[in-house]
């Protein structure tokens, strides 16, 4: 499993605002947007491409286009809902799928509740989108539906982790093509299963349920 945790003062700067208990709904909806646009520019370093020749108005140019099969880019809803806007402006030509997760809060166990995507992922590039990575529990049951369906190989956007989820997500895929990229990596959970310092409940934040 590859891991990348940004490293750069935007990525930071809109995470503390976006941490903050008093930043409210919209603004919290517009930095999560923005984040992952910043992290996307990582994650899709090895999107595959094809190369394509065009004619500037000068001379023939080299270049690539986003290859075919189109990558697909999977939101676990709710929370993952908030990235979708940032990551298909980057990438307007993927294939978007959604997976409706949530975690039972007492067991802390993740269901899938809903499935819109396509029946076969054979060969397919696939990008989740949630916000928190929390014990790995969520994550890993999207990347383990995601194989079983045939996807090649699987790109995880979070904004936040903790290191007892990454370490489970790596457990969890060893052997598998899996990249898995960070906008901080945290210091723990808390016995609620919460990822300390973090942000609270994403989704909450995202879309104002106290
Ligand atoms: O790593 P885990 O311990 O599995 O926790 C992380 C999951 O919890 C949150 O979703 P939640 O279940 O709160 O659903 P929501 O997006 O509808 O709020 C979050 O968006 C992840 O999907
Ligand atoms: O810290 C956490 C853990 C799980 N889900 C969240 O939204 N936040
Ligand atoms: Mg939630």
């Amino acid at each position: 499993m590859r891991v990348h945790v940004a490293d750069h003062p935007l990525v930071t700067h809109k995470l503390t605002v976006l941490r903050d208990e008093t930043t409210p709904s919209p603004t919290f909806r517009a930095l999560a947007e923005e984040l992952v646009t910043l992290l996307a520019y990582e994650a899709t370093r090895n999107v595959r491409v094809s190369p394509v020749t065009v004619t500037t108005p000068v001379a023939e140019a080299h270049g690539l286009a986003i290859g075919d099969p189109r990558p697909l880019v999977v939101p676990i809803l709710r929370a993952g809902l908030g990235m979708l806007g940032g990551m298909v402006k980057l990438v307007p030509t993927a294939e978007v799928g959604f997976l409706g997760m949530v975690r039972n809060e007492q067991t802390l166990q993740p269901d899938i509740y809903a499935e819109r995507l396509p029946d076969d992922l054979a060969n397919r590039q696939c990008f989740v989108l949630d916000p928190m990575l929390a014990t790995g529990g969520s994550l890993i049951a999207a990347i383990d539906f995601l194989f079983d369906r045939g996807a090649v190989d699987v790109t995880a956007i979070c904004l936040i982790a903790a290191p007892e989820g990454l370490e489970a997500v790596k457990k969890a895929t060893e052997g598998r093509e899996v990249t898995i990229v960070l906008g901080a990596l945290d210091e723990r959970l808390n016995e609620r299963g919460y990822i300390v310092p973090g942000l609270g409940d994403a989704g909450d934040r995202l879309y104002g349920t106290v």
